[in-house]
């Protein structure tokens, strides 16, 4: 049974609830989804599972991207309710029609929405009995304006841009947008920040694409209303020859003027120098005049993937793409968007950052996009660009701000040091980032301690030794074999006695499979509670980022004695010097963390250690 339908703006007012359905939810799971799902870009997929003490739900949602409207229902895991997200379509249909952006109560739509959910489990139930998944479904049924139903009866849910919907288990989440910012969605109006239109195929009410149940009335729709540009054609009469004309035309008009080469700015050239500049806080306007070229170079992109043999370009033909990209169009579709998403997610690829985090955000600005109308003289691949832009935007921008400098202060002021744990692979730079930590803090007048947790690596604590002494900071130390959780909290008991507002703990380099060390990596953090567990990551790195965070993650929740295991607070990328304009990895660690990053290495010395320029990595990125 659905628990829970909610229908809300991007902008956080609720508009409808219904209010017979289910229980009161346990625990927030429209909250979670929100923080979790909606303001992450994570839509690619259809649903998103919650678990709470004694309950355990699946969410599904749809957007309408042109009135901003969010649909969310809600229910049991367990049921596996096969017309989920052909209600959610029919309520966006028939809501879509009543809303007014001045109407704040809705209770006309109680009615209605009883009545289409009669018939969503109607049509669900006639579905199951009828064995073949392919089957037509009884019509009656699906009277209302030509609406299309679902593909998702059969519970393989294949509409959904996103892919997979009803496993919402894995990862669980997708959306993407955001809303909230902070999270709480509370019942009045709730969210703080604009949901980043994303639209979640489900919901599509365009049809296009939602190849369901083979559905006989759609096809009659379809061809009554004819298929857009195609049924001009064919309402003219006769089917194939006309047909062919027209398609002979486009070619001959195709190979000339073409489109495309409007713009006769010159290709970007990659130089390595920006990349530093990317990651100096202060010189993020340095890319700036780029920006043109930003876009025309997307857009040359999109149209060579058209050239190349795509069906979408030949359906159109020169007029219909030039008048697409100078006067606007109805409605995006998928396929629209399919070839300038292929070339944003080969660029973001190139920039380093890992395939299936590319491959993710690209369905995830997909979904905020279906269904919206172009602008006027705007072209996908600009549209693209920039909902990708806003994606990578909100994605690297931490959601909760975490200031060092006042916890420490903070920490001061209740007469305990601020403990920091710096936690990573082999090499990559856990003990030198420490020391510039250090001598960062220093700068500050922070009073710091070193605490060699390292008692696993022969040279460790004496490589740590060294730059205690280089910066003249206390160290403490117990040489190696030694259990790092208690080396750990002597020190920071040190550090009490001592007068240190800061410890900084350094620990020993282990790959995320080493069972033994992150267990006691785990056993480190829960007998210290520290204040921040820094993730020290190597900005080379490309795919393999993903795997160390969400492994770090993994093994710390599941190795920890605690009920509420703490888990990665933020990210140290070291080596950002070396990598050019390979700047993903920033990207990839953030977007499967959660985890913002806080500090970039870019260089061996104590003071190259800089802010992260969210600007200026996104223009690299894009570029
Ligand atoms: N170019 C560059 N090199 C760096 C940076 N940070 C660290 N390194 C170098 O990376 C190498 C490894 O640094 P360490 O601090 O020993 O790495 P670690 O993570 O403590 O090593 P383990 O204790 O073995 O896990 C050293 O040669 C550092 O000088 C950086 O931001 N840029």
């Amino acid at each position: 049974m659905l628990e829970q339908l909610l229908i809300f703006t991007r902008g956080g007012l609720i508009l409808w609830t219904c209010k017979e359905i289910g229980n009161a939810l346990r625990g927030s799971p429209i909250d979670t989804l929100i923080r979790s799902c909606l303001l992450e870009e994570r839509s690619g997929a259809a649903s998103y599972n919650y678990d709470a003490p004694g309950a355990s739900y699946t969410l599904k949602w749809t957007f309408h991207n042109e009135l901003g409207l969010v649909f969310v229902a809600v229910y049991q895991r367990i049921l596996h309710l096969l017309y989920v997200d052909d209600l959610l379509a029919m309520v966006k249909r028939e809501f879509s029609e009543i809303y007014d952006p001045k109407r704040t109560s809705y209770s006309d739509f109680d009615d209605i929405f009883q009545q289409l959910k009669k018939e969503a489990e109607a049509r669900a139930e006639e579905m199951k009995k009828s064995k073949q998944v392919g089957k037509p479904v009884n019509n009656n049924l699906v009277k209302k304006q030509g609406q299309v139903m679902k593909g998702s009866m059969d519970g393989s849910n294949k509409k959904n841009s996103g892919g997979d919907s009803e496993n919402g288990g894995g990862d669980g989440e997708n959306l993407k947008g955001h809303l909230l910012e902070n999270g709480n969605f509370n019942k009045n109006h709730v969210i703080n920040r604009e949901l980043p239109r994303m639209v979640n195929s489900n919901g599509k009410e365009n049809g296009s694409s939602n190849v369901g149940a083979f559905d006989v009335n759609k096809l009659q729709k379809i061809r009554g209303k004819g298929g857009k540009k195609t049924d001009a054609t064919v309402n003219k009469g006769s089917k194939v020859e006309p047909k062919k004309k027209v398609v002979k035309k486009n070619r001959v008009w195709d190979d000339s003027p073409i489109e495309p080469k409007l713009d006769f700015t010159d290709p970007v050239s990659e130089n390595g120098e920006e990349n530093i500049a990317i990651v100096a806080a202060d010189q993020g306007e340095s890319m700036m005049d780029k920006e043109e070229i930003m876009s025309s170079e997307s857009e040359s992109e999109e149209e060579d993937i058209g050239k190349n043999g795509k069906v979408e370009t030949k359906k159109k033909g020169w007029f219909s793409s030039m008048f697409q990209s100078i006067a606007g169009k109805s409605n995006l579709e998928k396929a629209d968007l399919k070839p300038a998403l292929k070339a944003l997610k080969d660029r973001l690829m190139t920039k380093n950052v890992a395939e299936e985090i590319a491959e993710k955000l690209c369905e995830s600005v997909a979904a905020s996009l279906e269904g919206k109308k172009l602008a006027s003289f705007t072209r996908i691949s600009s549209t693209v660009q920039a909902a990708m832009e806003e994606a990578l935007v909100r994605i690297l921008t931490p959601r909760r701000s975490i200031d060092i400098l006042r916890d420490v202060h903070a920490a001061q002021e209740q007469g305990k040091p601020y403990v920091a744990v710096f936690v990573g692979v082999n090499g990559v730079g856990k003990s030198t980032n420490l020391a510039k930590v250090a001598y960062w803090l220093q700068q500050h007048k922070i009073k710091v301690m070193m605490a060699a947790c390292d008692t696993f690596r022969s040279g460790a604590v004496e490589q740590l030794r060294t730059h205690a002494r280089r910066l003249q900071i206390p160290i403490f130390e117990k040489g190696y074999e030694k259990d790092p959780a208690i080396v750990a909290k002597e020190a920071i008991q040190e550090a009490s006695r001592n007068g240190s507002d800061v410890v900084l703990v350094d620990t020993a380099g282990r790959m995320q499979d080493n069972e033994p060390l992150m267990r006691a990596l785990s056993k480190l953090i829960y007998v210290n509670s520290p204040d921040l567990i820094l993730f020290v990551g190597e900005a080379l790195v490309g795919n393999d980022a993903v795997d160390q965070l969400s492994k770090f993650n993994q093994k710390l929740a599941d190795l920890s004695p605690s009920p509420n295991p703490r888990l990665i607070d933020g990210i140290l990328l070291t080596k950002f010097d070396t990598i050019d304009d390979k700047v993903g990895a920033a990207l990839s660690m953030v977007y499967i963390s959660g985890a913002p990053v806080m500090f970039v290495g870019c260089g061996q010395s104590y003071t190259d250690l800089k802010k992260l320029n969210v600007k200026s990595i996104v223009k690299t990125l894009l570029k």
